[in-house]
């Protein structure tokens, strides 16, 4: 089970949140989220993978900041093309394609995607982009018969470990932590995350 964790950018909670153990660790990119990170920095993480979250960035100023941070996977949170994703894997990235979901309906866009995609991220359709705080029906995934693997995403909380136990899909790879283990933007409750991230390591495959 992939372990995300993302909208860092304080370097003691960087340092302290990597100590706890997650897989990978997300920076956002997108100047109008509150957990924009503008700046490299002081610390980042050595053992996560480095995970850049985009929205309708162009590929230059992606591989720019790719660059910058040393970043391993590029989460792309808005309508971006198959052809983007194609040329970010081109560049060497791996690519998270992100899906807003509400209904079925929304899985049949994935189509396009797949093998050009190293992962999807399934995560509440809202007004904005995301981040919004909110869970979807993970019934929909039901609906979802692709071969590219999907994190999990969207409101997930410490109260979500029961319905994440509950939760089984063949091609489900990992799970997005954000703004439900938060201080305040950008900042990450350690206490909270470490007997979470104990519990799922220990109950989830
Ligand atoms: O968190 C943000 O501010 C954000 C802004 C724009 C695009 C993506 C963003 N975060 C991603 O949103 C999901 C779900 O977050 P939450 O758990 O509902 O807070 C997560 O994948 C973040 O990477």
């Amino acid at each position: 089970m992939i372990v995300k964790v993302c909208g860092m950018r304080d370097p003691d909670n960087i340092r302290a949140v990597e100590q706890i153990g997650p897989d990978w660790m997300g920076f956002i990119f997108f100047p109008h989220s509150c957990r924009h990170v503008s700046l490299r920095p002081a610390y980042l993480p050595e053992r996560c993978k480095r995970v850049g979250v985009f929205v309708n960035e162009v590929t230059p100023a992606i591989l720019q900041k790719a660059e910058e941070f040393d970043l391993h996977y590029i989460q792309l949170h808005g309508t971006e093309t198959s052809e983007q994703c194609l040329n970010l894997k081109r560049a060497g990235l791996g690519v998270i394609k992100v899906f807003p979901i509400a209904s079925m309906s929304d899985l049949k866009s994935t189509a396009c995607y797949e093998n050009v995609c190293d992962y999807f991220l399934f995560d509440t359709a809202c007004t904005g982009y995301g981040g919004s705080g909110k869970t979807f029906d993970w019934q929909v995934l039901t609906a979802y018969h692709g071969s590219t693997p999907f994190l999990l995403s969207g409101g997930l909380k410490p109260d979500s470990l029961h319905s994440l136990k509950e939760f089984h899909h063949p091609a489900w790879a990992g799970i997005d932590l954000n703004s439900g283990f938060e201080i305040s933007p950008g900042k990450k409750d350690t206490t909270l995350l470490n007997t979470f991230i104990k519990q799922i390591k220990s109950n989830i495959e």
